[in-house]
């Protein structure tokens, strides 16, 4: 039975088969990063427009907008939030849709093990070299070389400047000591620029900036144990699974099926979540639509459980890659006892 959340939902977006020029979360993740990663190389703004950043397609039922209105209520009182749950749940559509929102600019940054305090702040990206002419007696030319740091701000710097709202994804991934210079933001309100010289060394944080950090739960407690005295200046926002009408009107979002197709699968993917030991995100609920779309459209064969299986072992047997063929039988059979 559809509940309200289904009845009031809001789609932002179109479905996949009928609008080919859609701009996918992945895609705009994707020109996110690659905007905040090129910021360093080429002197690119990682700063985006935030009707750019706005996942497409996204699908607003009460479970969701509620969510989104505790992160930005938080952001609202000045505190950063820490979304924190399970892989593929929808974390980072909801930590950019609430960046959106606000209507500030957004800045983004994936976690990693490459980022450290420059990758952050920013740092000297080669000399420039001029040469300047001196004619101090006349007629006689002193030619003088001189060179000149550079500096390139990096994310972190554009965004408290700018008054940005950052959106740091899967940010325990990063080295903990990466993070020294976001005590100082949230605390005092200034950022130190390691590296740099002069008075310039600290920027004053900008009043609208606010920053939204996610992390995968079995990543936060295990990899990188962030610093406390960080972590108790986050507040955090759990995040798990939405409801089933949530779920399938995620799926109807991005794959144009029948009804009792998308029913089905969002079924399977709840009775897999409960019953394998692996992760079983939003995410491969949408994939296993895409390749149903396909497979039983092609008539490869009958809609049925046989087909729904193997259709979730090709989703889920990346899970269990390099563990051996026997395994990815194993896997089908639990997948069929669960379907
Ligand atoms: N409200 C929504 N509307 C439409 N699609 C959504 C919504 N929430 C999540 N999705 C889709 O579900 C999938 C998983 O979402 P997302 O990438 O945000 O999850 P995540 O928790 O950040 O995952 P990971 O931990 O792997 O980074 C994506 O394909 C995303 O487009």
């Amino acid at each position: 039975m559809a509940d309200d959340a289904s009845r009031k939902r809001k789609v932002r977006g179109r479905k996949i088969r009928s609008d080919q020029s859609r701009k996918e979360s992945r895609k705009a993740k994707k020109e996110l990063a690659r905007k905040a990663n090129g910021s360093e190389r080429t002197g690119d703004s990682p700063l985006s427009d935030p009707e750019e950043v706005t996942p497409e397609p996204f699908v607003e039922t009460d479970a969701v907008r509620s969510l989104r209105g505790r992160i930005t209520g938080w952001l609202e009182a000045n505190q950063p939030v820490h979304l924190i749950g399970p892989t593929g749940c929808g974390k980072t559509a909801l930590a950019l849709s609430a960046a959106a929102e606000r209507g500030r600019p957004v800045v983004w940054l994936n976690g990693d093990d490459a980022v450290d305090t420059a990758a952050l702040v920013g740092d000297h990206a080669g000399g420039e070299r001029y040469k300047e002419d001196d004619r101090f007696v006349g007629g006689v030319t002193k030619q003088t070389e001189i060179v000149r740091e550079r500096w390139v701000d990096n994310p972190l710097s554009v965004a408290v400047r700018e008054g940005a709202t950052l959106v740091y994804n899967e940010f325990s991934r990063s080295d903990p000591a990466a993070h020294n210079v976001l005590l100082s933001v949230f605390e005092e309100g200034v950022l130190e620029r390691p590296g740099k010289r002069g008075e310039d060394r600290t920027i004053d944080v900008h009043p609208e900036f606010r920053a939204i950090l996610t992390s995968n739960d079995v990543e936060y407690a295990g990899v990188h144990r962030q610093q406390d005295a960080l972590l108790d200046r986050f507040v955090g926002v759990q995040v798990d699974y939405y409801d089933e009408e949530t779920e399938r009107e995620i799926v109807r979002a991005h794959v144009d099926l029948p009804d009792e197709r998308v029913e089905a699968i969002v079924d399977a993917t709840r009775a897999l979540r409960d019953d394998l030991e692996i992760v079983v995100g939003t995410r491969a609920a949408i994939t296993a639509a895409k390749g149903l779309s396909v497979f039983d459209g092609q008539g490869n064969g009958e809609f049925n459980d046989e087909l729904l299986t193997k259709v979730f072992t090709d989703v889920l047997a990346p899970k269990i890659a390099g563990e051996g063929a026997d395994d990815v039988d194993d896997l089908r059979t639990e997948i069929g006892e669960a379907i």
